[in-house]
């Protein structure tokens, strides 16, 4: 899954995910290299192939939503992306995001529909469905990531916070301007969150809500601390795009 972070990994063998990780993106001349040996990258740190058996041949199943980095993975041998039209949900719009769909058909084909997925990625997103597949719709906004980065880069006197500094809930109305800034965007965050999940179970009071994405770690420790009750509905699973993915793919196994 090419997410506009980074990329996201899983290994499936026998149909069954094996094991899963991250890495940046990856430059023309790398994809290139891992093209001609049929490999991949392992992680960050480490430029080891995980196959380097010229008798297998592995499929790489591609998302993205992001353009460039799936024209740069077509040259790979083997690929095979996935779209909105492989996914069975009624009613998408052809903008949707794929990381969107695959998520939302995932996690109701785990926990049933309706379902709500909400992704803190690098933008957050809500999406939901109702009990006939169909979309519902959803909302886009910056991430947590993303609203740090923009508030550091984006003005002449905020320092620039990383999600990693941000160890506990700041005090609300914060007296130094590094907790001024983790206040307001994690106040908001959490209860924009809060209010969307009221919104969706006021709609659909018995909508099963998952959330994924890099910061749903996060997130949902502050909420537990926040809106107990909010985060009590919450169902969290790092691998939710993964499972759309092998549902897509090998059906109901
Ligand atoms: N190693 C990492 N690289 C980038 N983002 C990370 C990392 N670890 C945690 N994150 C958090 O994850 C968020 C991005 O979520 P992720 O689901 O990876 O996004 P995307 O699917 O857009 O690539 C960032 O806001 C950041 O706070
Ligand atoms: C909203 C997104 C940017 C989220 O991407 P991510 O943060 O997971 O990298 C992506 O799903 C996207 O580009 N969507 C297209 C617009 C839409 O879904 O309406
Ligand atoms: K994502």
């Amino acid at each position: 899954m090419i997410g506009n972070s980074r990329l996201h990994w899983a290994l499936f063998i026998n149909q069954t995910l094996h094991s899963t990780w991250h890495t940046p993106h990856i430059s023309e001349s790398d994809i290139q290299q891992l093209a001609q040996t049929n490999t991949f990258p392992l992680s960050p740190s480490s430029s080891i192939p995980i196959f380097l058996s010229p008798h297998l041949t592995i499929t790489l199943v591609l998302a993205s939503v992001v353009p460039s980095q799936t024209q740069l993975w077509q040259t790979y041998p083997n690929v095979r992306l996935i779209s909105l039209n492989n996914i069975p949900l009624q009613g998408m719009y052809p903008t949707l995001g794929i990381d969107r769909a695959l998520a939302l058909y995932g996690a109701g084909k785990k926990w049933g529909f309706p379902i709500l997925v909400i992704d803190a990625g690098t933008a957050l997103t809500f999406t939901g469905a109702d009990a006939n597949q169909r979309l519902i719709g959803g909302a886009i906004l910056p991430g947590l990531g993303l609203q740090l980065t923009t508030l550091g880069q984006k003005t002449g006197q905020l320092p620039l916070l990383k999600t990693s500094e941000i160890i506990e809930l700041p005090p609300r109305f914060a007296m130094n301007t590094p907790e001024a800034i983790q206040s307001g965007v994690i106040y908001t965050l959490l209860a924009g969150i809060k209010d969307f999940v009221e919104s969706w179970l006021s709609l659909f009071p018995d909508s099963k809500i998952v959330i994924t994405g890099g910061d749903s770690n996060l997130l949902t420790t502050y909420l537990k601390a926040r809106f107990p009750d909010i985060a009590a509905r919450l169902i969290a699973e790092t691998n939710l795009i993964f499972l759309g993915m092998a549902k897509i793919l090998f059906g109901n196994s």
